[in-house]
């Protein structure tokens, strides 16, 4: 039987006392696209550190392609929230994206090889921005930054990409191409997407979970009524784009529009 990418087991996590993760479950197999979504809060970053390794639990289990996440870090590559970095250092999308290799490089005072370039420079195919390789990174749009901080990951040659909001800087006439490149992607790796944007989600991705401290999931690509509810504590609209996707109830005060 394939080693499943990610393998979370009753995972809980507590950070200064408050339960922030309970009992959480959950199976990414080597080529799925995977969403996690659920409100601000709800632990979804904690959930990906987790993944990584940089929390401990205080009970379950993490396993990537069956080792403890310290033992397969290498094979994990980590999108962190667009927020998290400093776009103002005057620096090349080439030299950015190279330094998604430095977890690789052996060779004495860390000097990049020529595999490393090429590495950087498939890394830039694969997200469409080559073009952009000579430019100042501060220079770019929000969206190609985003796209850049991808290439970076995928120069470190994961077999699972971990992303933290990736559309926040996606327009909506770009995000149906965006996904389309992370489609291709899943051929050679898995892809787990964490958002709060119900409307993010794709058609393309093949499971989808609801979390909020607990993780609500069917294991398929279909959202149902009570998994947004239990994530989301009150009913949900979802008008996402592509998905197969129902109209939930509205909300109690708009049923009954005060006089
Ligand atoms: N280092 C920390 N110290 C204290 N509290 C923390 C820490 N990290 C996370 N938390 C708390 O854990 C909860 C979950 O945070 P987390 O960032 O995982 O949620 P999230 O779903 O990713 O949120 P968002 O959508 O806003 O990014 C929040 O209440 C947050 O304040």
């Amino acid at each position: 039987m394939t080693e499943p990418a990610i393998a979370c087991r009753d995972l809980s996590v507590s950070i200064g006392g408050k339960s922030i993760l309970e009992d959480v479950t959950l199976t990414v197999c080597p080529h799925d696209f995977f969403a996690i979504i659920g409100p601000n809060g709800s632990g979804k970053t904690t959930l990906l550190r987790a993944i990584l390794g940089l929390v401990h639990p205080r009970r379950g289990s993490v396993r990537i392609f069956g080792a403890p996440p310290r033992e397969n870090r290498s094979l994990l590559g980590y999108v962190p929230q667009f927020r998290t970095f400093d776009f103002s250092y005057p620096v090349t999308v080439m030299e950015m994206v190279l330094s998604g290799r430095l977890g690789h490089i052996t060779r004495p005072l860390r000097r990049y090889g020529d595999d490393d370039y090429d590495h950087a420079l498939r890394a830039l195919e694969k997200m469409e921005i080559e073009s952009l390789a000579d430019r100042e990174l501060r220079a770019l749009s929000g969206g190609q930054q985003q796209r850049a901080i991808i290439a970076r990951a995928l120069a470190g040659e994961p077999r699972v990409l971990l992303l933290d909001e990736p559309t926040v800087y996606v327009d909506a006439p770009t995000e149906k191409h965006f996904f389309e490149i992370l489609e291709h992607l899943r051929s050679e790796m898995a892809i787990v997407l964490v958002t709060h944007d119900i409307g993010a989600i794709s058609a393309r991705v093949t499971k989808i979970a609801c979390l909020n401290r607990r993780i609500y999931t069917h294991d398929t690509a279909e959202i149902t009524e009570d998994m947004l509810t239990a994530a989301y504590h009150c009913p949900v609209d979802l008008i996402a784009h592509g998905v197969p996707h129902r109209v939930l109830k509205r909300h109690d005060e708009e049923e009954e529009p005060r006089a």
